[in-house]
């Protein structure tokens, strides 16, 4: 029995996600919550002959801590794209929300800027006194997608897309998406170019851009969002449900393990709470955060040029709930 929930269900984003968690065979309940239209998105998707019972929530009686309850993995899509200032309290506001009806959730945060919503979520629990760094992440699977895209692009195959590899690191905006291709599983061509390199790892750091300028401003990517936040929640609810060694890059607190943060720390050469690594993940959220393993002089360059980018988005998330406080 899988209980998920999605905030801001009736967006861009939340909808086609929701469609994909409803076709998880494992989720049993999916609970909708937007403060627009989830009522309709429900009716709809309850049709599909999946086990998920689906009900849509709206703000009045209460409807936040009702589909809140009971629930095993909360994702948030809620928010509007490129606007940080407004989804900072969004997310506070939803956070609250779980903390006090749902603290055992696993929460996966989608919400832009991941780099400063995550410890946004983070201080919220801690204030309520039931922070526990195992159960929340930062939702960068989207970088992951695309780095695997783009490399089967250039290897000329796109069918190899699906099985190709390639870690992603640091954070999810710009400069603190660190592709670490040196390790694809899929090697570049040989010979590939210094220069056809940057461009590949530029591509994958602004890969959002592409997006909204396609869209004319429109909005951002939501249903490659949509693919990539459920291929990370699917992970999540395997690992709920016993499956063991399941690993994928995720904005974490580095104490959500102490010897692995640590080690990570030293590898990064800082002491940032937050980083996007390899994690292991369990019943109990993260089993063990991974090493970065081989890097190359290049990618070390990458990471050195995302820490003060990173430093500076995650006092921005801690500080806007301090704020928030007086
Ligand atoms: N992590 C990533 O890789 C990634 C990728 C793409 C977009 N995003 C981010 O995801 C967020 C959503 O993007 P979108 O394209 O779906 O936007 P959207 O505007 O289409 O949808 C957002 C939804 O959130 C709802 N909402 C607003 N305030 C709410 C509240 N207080 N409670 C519940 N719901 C609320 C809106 O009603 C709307 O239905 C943005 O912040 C965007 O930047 C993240
Ligand atoms: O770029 C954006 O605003 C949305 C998202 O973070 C993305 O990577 O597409």
């Amino acid at each position: 029995m899988v209980k998920a929930v999605v905030l801001g269900a009736a967006g861009g984003i939340g909808q086609p996600l929701s469609l994909l968690l409803k076709a998880n065979p494992n989720v049993t309940e999916l609970s909708l919550y937007d403060i627009v239209n989830t009522p309709g998105v429900a009716a709809d998707l309850s049709h599909i002959a999946t086990p998920a019972k689906v009900v849509g929530y709206l703000p009045p009686d209460d409807g936040l801590k009702k589909a809140l309850t009971g629930a095993d993995i909360v994702v948030i899509p809620a928010g509007v794209p490129r606007k940080p200032g407004i989804n900072a309290g969004i997310v506070r506001d939803l956070a609250t929300g779980i903390a006090t009806t749902a603290p055992k959730a696993f929460v996966l945060v989608i919400s832009n800027p991941v780099n400063s919503t995550v410890p946004i979520v983070a201080e919220v629990f801690k204030q309520h006194g039931v922070f526990n760094p195992k159960k929340i992440f930062g939702v960068t699977t989207l970088d992951v997608v695309r780095a695997s895209t783009f490399v089967a692009e250039i290897l000329g195959d796109l069918g190899k897309a699906p099985s190709v590899v390639v870690p992603v690191v640091g954070g999810h905006s710009g400069v603190t998406i660190v592709p670490l291709l040196s390790q694809s599983s899929h090697p570049l061509p040989s010979g590939f170019a210094q220069d056809a390199l940057e461009q590949l790892t530029n591509r994958i750091q602004f890969g959002g851009d592409e997006v909204v300028k396609a869209k004319d401003g429109a909005g951002s990517a939501t249903l490659s969002m949509a693919y990539a936040g459920v291929e990370f929640a699917n992970k999540i609810i395997r690992a709920v449900k016993g499956e063991k060694g399941l690993v994928a890059p995720t904005f974490v607190n580095l104490a959500a393990d102490a010897a692995g943060g640590e080690a990570l720390k030293k590898e990064i050469g800082s002491d940032l709470e937050y980083f996007s690594a390899p994690v292991e993940l369990g019943a109990e959220g993260v089993v063990a955060i991974k090493s970065l393993g081989k890097i190359s002089e290049y990618e070390t360059k990458l990471i050195k040029a995302a820490v003060p980018e990173l430093q500076t988005n995650i006092e921005k998330g801690v500080s806007f709930i301090g704020a928030s406080k007086l």
